[in-house]
This record gives C-alpha cells, sequence and structure tokens, in this order.
C-alpha cells in the first residue's frame, strides 16, 4: 500500500487494485445519532459547541436512494462518496474528483471574500494576478482567476491529459498520459459577480481518447476536447450561493453536496437526486420576448395564465446566471432555457444535459437531444432548454422554439 496524496483532510493510499480514502477524525464534539429529517434548525444550541452535520450515510453503489440511507454520526464526504463504500469510481477518478473539489472551494473562497481579484495565489501556480505593462501586479478578473486555479489543480493531480476551458481559445494540453479529459466553464455568471449574485463552475470528463495518441498535440487537445456529449463519464456543477453546493454524477444518478464549513467538507445532502416530472416555473429572460419566435411565445404565453397540460399557473423565475437557474430547476422543476444560440455546447449543455438526464429530467437544443450532438467546434453555442419530463415535452411540443433573431444584446 502506497501513500498517493494528503489533501483537504484526506489521506489516499494505492493498493494493488484500489484506492483507499481515508478522513482522519477531526477533534469537535461528536453529535448524538439523528433521525433521517435532522436538519440543522433542530441544533440546540446550548448542547452543542458546533451544529452537528447532516447525517446522511450512503449504502454501497446501486442503493443511492435515501430509503437506503442509514443515519449514524457523522456524514458522507464526498470523497467518501466516491471511494470503495460509495459509488466506487475507481482510483484515478477519485484522484481527479479530489483535486476539481479542492479548486471549487479556492475558487468558493475568493468569490466570498473582501478582497476578491485582488487575492494574490502566493503559491507559485500564478493565481489571481498579472503583470502589467508597468511590471505591477494588476488584479486579474475573476474568471480568469478561477480557470487558473482550476488549470493548476489539474495539472497537479496527474491524471488530466487535456483540459478545455471557456475562457481559453484552445485546449490546453497537460500530460500525454493523463486518462481524463476535463472541460469547463470555470465561472459561470460572472458577469452578476458585482453584485453578489450566485455564481457558478461547470466541468465535464471524458476518457482521453487512446486512439488519438497518435496525433500531434493540437489536434489531439481538440478532438479530445469535442467528444459528444454522450460520452461523458463524469459531469457536475458548484454553486456558489448563500451555500456552496456541488452536484455531480457519475452516470449512475446525480447527488448533491453541501459544503460545511466548519469542516471544509462537502457533505452528501441530496443523494439520487429527481427532478419532479413537471413542475410549475419557466425561467428565461423575457426581456426578448418580441424577438422570439411564435412558438415559444406562445408556450409562455400559455402556462403562465395555466392555459398548458398542467392546468397550473406557472411562475417565472430569472436570475441570468446558469448554474443557480439550473439548480433550481433541478429542485422545483419546471423548465429553464436560453432560446437563442448562446450557451456552449462543450462547457454548458454537455454537461448540465447530464445532470438532469442522471435525475430524470431532459436536455434539448429545442428540436434533439443534447447528449446526442457531436460538437463540430470547441466554443461551438446553441440553444438551451434543460427541465422536468413533462414540461419538457409540452415545451418541445409547440416545435418552433429557437430564437433565430441574435442581434446582440448590451445586457
Ligand atoms: O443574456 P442572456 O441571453 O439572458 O444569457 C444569460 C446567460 O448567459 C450567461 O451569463 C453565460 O454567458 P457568458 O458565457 O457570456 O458569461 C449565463 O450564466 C446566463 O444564463
Amino acid at each position: 500500500m502506497a501513500l498517493l496524496v494528503f489533501q483537504d483532510q484526506h489521506l489516499l493510499f494505492s493498493t494493488k487494485n484500489s484506492i483507499l480514502v481515508f478522513r482522519p477524525k477531526l477533534s469537535r464534539s461528536i453529535s448524538p445519532p439523528l433521525s433521517l429529517h435532522h436538519t440543522r434548525r433542530n441544533w440546540n444550541h446550548s448542547s452543542e459547541s458546533s451544529p452537528p452535520s447532516l447525517c446522511l450515510r450512503a449504502s454501497k453503489r446501486g442503493n443511492m436512494n435515501s430509503t437506503k440511507l442509514t443515519a449514524e454520526v457523522g456524514a458522507t464526504t464526498l470523497m467518501e462518496f466516491v471511494g470503495k463504500e460509495g459509488e466506487d469510481v475507481g482510483g484515478d477518478l477519485t484522484i481527479l474528483v479530489s483535486h476539481l473539489q479542492y479548486a471549487c472551494k479556492r475558487i468558493a473562497s475568493i468569490v466570498a471574500s473582501p478582497i476578491g481579484v485582488e487575492i494574490s495565489g502566493g503559491s507559485g501556480d500564478d493565481v489571481g494576478s498579472s503583470s502589467s505593462s508597468a511590471g505591477r501586479d494588476v488584479p486579474k478578473p475573476l474568471d480568469i482567476v478561477s480557470n487558473d486555479i482550476i488549470l493548476s489543480s489539474l495539472k497537479k493531480s496527474g491524471k488530466v491529459a487535456v483540459m478545455a476551458s471557456e475562457e481559453d481559445e484552445s485546449p490546453v494540453w497537460i500530460t500525454d498520459d493523463g486518462p481524463f479529459v476535463v472541460v469547463t466553464d470555470p465561472l459561470d455568471g460572472s458577469r452578476n459577480i458585482d453584485a453578489s449574485i450566485p455564481t457558478g463552475t461547470i466541468f465535464g470528463v471524458y476518457n482521453r481518447l487512446k486512439e488519438l495518441d497518435v496525433l500531434n498535440v493540437e489536434e489531439k487537445a481538440l478532438l479530445n476536447s469535442i467528444q459528444s456529449g454522450g460520452r461523458l463519464i463524469a459531469a457536475g456543477y458548484v454553486l456558489y450561493s448563500s451555500a456552496t453546493i456541488l452536484c455531480i454524477s457519475f452516470g449512475s444518478g446525480t447527488h448533491a453536496f453541501t459544503l460545511d464549513r466548519s469542516t471544509g467538507d462537502f457533505i452528501l445532502t441530496r443523494p439520487s437526486l429527481k427532478i419532479p416530472a413537471r413542475g410549475q416555473i419557466y425561467s428565461v429572460n423575457d426581456g426578448r420576448y418580441f424577438d422570439w419566435p411564435d412558438g415559444l411565445r406562445k408556450y409562455i404565453d400559455t402556462v403562465k395564465q395555466g392555459k398548458g397540460r398542467s392546468s397550473k399557473k406557472y411562475s417565472s423565475r430569472y436570475i441570468c446566471s446558469l448554474v443557480a437557474d439550473f439548480h433550481r430547476t433541478l429542485l422545483y422543476g419546471g423548465v429553464t432555457m436560453n432560446p437563442r444560440s448562446h450557451l456552449r455546447l462543450v462547457y454548458e449543455a454537455n454537461p448540465l444535459s447530464f445532470l438532469v438526464e442522471q435525475a430524470g429530467g431532459r436536455g434539448s437544443d429545442g428540436q434533439i437531444r443534447i447528449l446526442s450532438i457531436q460538437p463540430s467546434e470547441l466554443h461551438q453555442r446553441l440553444p438551451l432548454f434543460l427541465g422536468s419530463s413533462d414540461d419538457m415535452a409540452e415545451l418541445e411540443s409547440y416545435d418552433d422554439i429557437q430564437q433565430k433573431i441574435n442581434p446582440g444584446y448590451q445586457i
């Protein structure tokens, strides 16, 4: 048995065929056993020195539903979840997830920090600042800082052959023998950041295509990065909001974890999350109403009057931050959409479609299933519709829902 990594309060050991993840017990007060319905609101301030974590412990792979959870002291961390006793995703992917979640915690702390973009990495990995022509450090925008953080973590993982990011014109080749390809939008919704609106990181993971190894670096970097979403082996997002939520799927359900700031762990809070088959919310920038095609206008006019298939009057919610709008849709149901060709297939549409499908919903460009599209270019944009299966079926029945007019909007 060999020690692989000590990171983020976890020890990762390799044995012949597997990776073992250990989390040393922290010296905080042990909470009494809690019921499955225990929430932090039940915490009695007089009897505990710190609030107990949600006490959900997942059983073995295939049993990841809430009825199979047993309540016990402690909680299932993300790193435990991916290990032998949880989804057992394998050693390489465990190490990758460990680095990705660490990067996202760094981003979470920066976006919530008063010093924000002025933060300097100080770790020698060129995060947080760049030099001006006068030689002085100038702050980088937060989406570039986030990009640097993720790239730095992926490099350190040793598990990634290539990273393609919305922030980079071309994919970055990292190492020839990395088993994985990572695509990412490092900080989506960053146009809202000054107003402290929620933002998010989106990522997708593919296997490196070994048959491309013979190509030159540029070609293999690109072709590995534009794999069809149907080939994703994992995808997720991290929402930076009042809570920091990491939602992930390895192809057998979608699972949400909440960052426990007292321990620094992502704790499993919504195992096997299921999107309701129907919601009562539509989410779209309806300032664009007069640029929409007839079908989309009719759909929205119909559901907001309660004249759709469910006969319920729909409400509108639109944050204009994709991860936040998507996360709410996953929890409450309904549809979230951007009908113009704006969002990116590789970095946004594919990972989120993978997650919504794994939660029982659907992702489409208004005509075809997102995960069946073969990207033709890295930064390809398309209309995107994600949501509950019944709502998506109703919306798509209006046919004409893709916005063709795209005049370019100032805000
Ligand atoms: O301006 P629109 O069409 O409402 O688009 C808003 C969407 O664009 C995004 O801001 C992403 O756009 P960028 O990739 O240009 O940042 C999403 O977070 C949001 O859902």
